[in-house]
């Protein structure tokens, strides 16, 4: 398995003091679909947010193949973040005044290798809204326009942070599907912090996060697909 990015001892104190993260050592392998869980403050947004590049570790160091991410000048930094690697969160962060197309074109702006845009409006359902603006688009909508602008660069890694959390069932689950689809088809290497256990089960790795520490790294043997998840009442593991 080739290593696509992997961090060393990374850790991360906020102003107050707080420890979040206490020595994080792992390593995340070409084309895999990872989640990464926990309960609520166990630092899984912050980890996540400095193997993107978004957020400075206290020490520690991140390698994007054999490149040291956190020693990259700021320039180094903003390419890689445009070319390589991909954010979705919670809040859909499309601009307002765009139109989807319009938005799935400022995907393309950052890349020199873009997926054709046809192929990726018709795979995530949304080759007949292209006109609309985002205030006109259901959430499951707006959250497929933003997996499209993402996906549309070609990154080699797509964060997601509780990508579907703001979704209903029905949606949690098509998008679910089509992060699957676009790691099959497109070999690209998914993160993915959630609460949920259920979208969870569906990763080929699941990694457990608690108090700032990696708890458990367990290759899934028999991931679930996502037609297959059967939602429960608590899914939310930040109240176990
Ligand atoms: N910018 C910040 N300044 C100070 N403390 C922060 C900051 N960001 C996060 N923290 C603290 O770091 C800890 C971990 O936060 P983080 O968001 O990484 O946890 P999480 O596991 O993703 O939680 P959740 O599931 O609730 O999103 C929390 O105690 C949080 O209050």
């Amino acid at each position: 398995m080739e290593t696509i990015i992997r961090t060393e001892k990374i850790t991360k104190k906020f102003n107050n003091n707080e420890t979040v993260l206490k020595g994080i050592d792992l390593s995340f392998y070409l084309n895999s679909f990872n989640a990464i869980i926990g309960a609520s403050g166990s630092g899984k947004s912050t980890l996540l947010n400095i193997i993107a590049g978004l957020l400075r570790p206290t020490s520690g160091k991140v390698f994007y193949q054999d490149l040291e991410v956190t020693s990259f000048s700021d320039t180094q930094l903003s390419k890689f973040k445009k070319y390589k690697i991909s954010t979705v969160f919670q809040n859909y962060l499309l601009l307002p005044n765009l139109t989807v197309a319009e938005n799935i074109r400022i995907g393309i702006s950052e890349s020199n290798k873009a997926l054709p845009f046809s192929e990726i409006t018709e795979m995530l359902g949304i080759d007949d809204i292209l006109s609309k603006f985002p205030s006109q688009l259901s959430g499951g909508q707006q959250q497929r326009v933003s997996i499209a602008r993402a996906i549309i660069k070609n990154p080699k890694i797509l964060f997601c942070d509780e990508a579907t959390g703001a979704l209903d069932e029905e949606n949690s689950i098509r998008v679910l599907k089509l992060l699957h689809l676009i790691k099959k088809h497109y070999g690209i290497t998914i993160i993915f912090v959630t609460h949920n256990l259920k979208i969870a089960d569906t990763a080929e790795r699941i990694i457990t996060m608690k108090d700032g520490i990696v708890h458990n790294d367990m290759w899934n043997e028999n991931p679930i697909s996502a037609d297959e998840i059967k939602w429960g009442v608590n899914v939310d593991h930040s109240r176990e």
